[in-house]
């Protein structure tokens, strides 16, 4: 089909490949030299226009997020729709390092209106020893009316240039469809915090032999965490996060390479963007575990009484003296205190050893993560992956 025609002329692991010990892990092209990188655009379809996007300008980030809100990812049965809010929108976009040139919008030449819109962000993700320079590609969105134009293979051939022009030849990025080829493959589970309405929206149904009250009492959790020491992070406490953090995720075959301006920017708490609580040793005053969620909300599309699902996605986690599984219900108790309806997370690191005990569910949507110019030696198991994407 079309998306594989595509895709077999870029620089992927592709499935041929698969299982053939004699090609190397590493880059599968060489950089271009900077004169050979194309200078100017990619020509677009005659209607639309190239647009850079500052997303610090209020107009420019309020036509992105209702861009996303009506146009961005749903589930297989159209029943939610992302609801990235703009706040959340400047703080996934502006990084350390950040380049406004890779904030590309496609809009239509006389109206002006946006129609299209796709992401990179600078990262350095370690992949087993090597730390390498990439892109972290996300928002990839075209307006439903014009999806069958072929612009998303335009689109990333476009912040791909643009991404070369910075001297950075690797990518990451996830999907929620197979793409030559998976790097992983991860499972989303939900954690209930407000099984009510979960059920009343249809995204949970009432167990076999349950009622309501019924339900709503295995899904109940304490008023307050039971964790001696935890708080909320705060400014003071970066280098030691820092230390906590680049320590655990040493352990995983894919993961950022933090430093302290990374750490103070995506995890240094925001209101209503994200959460993140440690626990310092009551004697010793030492940081000795971590916890972190954000704040994504899900439209809900059609449903009489609620427009809008309060979800939590777990992020970055860190146990070294508090069990993980005793710092994770610390974390979905403070979610259910801020009134979250649901708690989400991938089954990413060490997850898969509380999902269950915390009464987690299995989603319905699968997750695969890729990398670009970048070829892994086999897709690695998903607790092998210490890497979450926005
Ligand atoms: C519907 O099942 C799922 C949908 C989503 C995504 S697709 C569009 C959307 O809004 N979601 C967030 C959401 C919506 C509802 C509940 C939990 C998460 C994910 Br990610 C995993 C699921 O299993």
């Amino acid at each position: 089909d079309q998306r594989h025609k595509f895709w077999e002329t870029q620089p992927v692991g592709q499935f041929k490949d698969i299982g053939n010990p004699t090609l190397p892990e590493g880059p599968i092209e060489p950089p271009t030299p900077l004169s050979e990188v194309k200078q100017e655009p990619y020509n677009l379809p005659n209607l639309y226009e190239w647009v850079t996007c500052d997303i610090h300008d209020e107009q420019m980030c309020d036509e992105i997020y209702t861009l996303l809100a009506n146009n961005y990812v749903e589930d297989d049965e159209n029943m939610f729709r992302f609801n990235y809010s703009k706040e959340f929108l400047r703080w996934a976009l502006q990084p350390p390092g950040y380049f406004t040139a890779w904030h590309i919008g496609v809009r239509v030449k006389t109206s002006k209106k946006m129609v299209a819109f796709i992401t990179g962000i600078p990262a350095r993700i370690r992949v087993r020893d090597e730390v390498v320079n990439m892109a972290e590609i996300n928002f990839l969105c075209v307006h439903k009316k014009l999806r069958t134009k072929r612009l998303a293979p335009v689109m990333i051939k476009e912040v791909t240039r643009r991404v070369h022009l910075e001297n950075i030849w690797q990518a990451a990025y996830t999907a929620g469809v197979i793409l030559p080829t998976p790097v992983a493959t991860c499972q989303y589970w939900h954690r209930s915090l407000n099984p009510k309405k979960l059920i009343d929206v249809g995204f949970s149904r009432l167990g076999a032999r349950m009622t309501m009250s019924r339900t709503i009492k295995l899904y109940k959790l304490p008023e307050s965490t039971v964790t001696p020491g935890f708080r909320k992070m705060e400014i003071h406490d970066v280098p030691a996060v820092t230390r906590l953090i680049r320590n655990y995720l040493s352990q995983f075959i894919v993961a950022p390479d933090f430093d302290e301006n990374d750490v103070e920017h995506w995890l240094l708490p925001r209101e209503n963007v994200v959460d993140s609580y440690l626990v310092e040793s009551p004697e010793t005053h030492e940081v000795t575990d971590f916890c972190s969620f954000y704040t994504l909300p899900s439209s809900i599309l059609g449903n009489p009484n609620y427009s809008t699902l309060k979800a939590a996605y777990s992020f970055y986690n860190v146990s070294t003296a508090t069990p993980l599984l005793q710092l994770m219900n610390d974390a979905l108790i403070v979610a259910k205190q801020k009134d979250y309806d649901v708690f989400n997370a991938l089954d990413v690191m060490q997850n898969e050893s509380f999902l269950k005990e915390l009464k987690f569910g299995p989603g319905d949507g699968k997750l695969h993560y890729y990398l670009y110019n970048y070829r892994v030696r086999h897709a690695l198991k998903s607790s092998e992956l210490g890497l979450v994407l926005l």
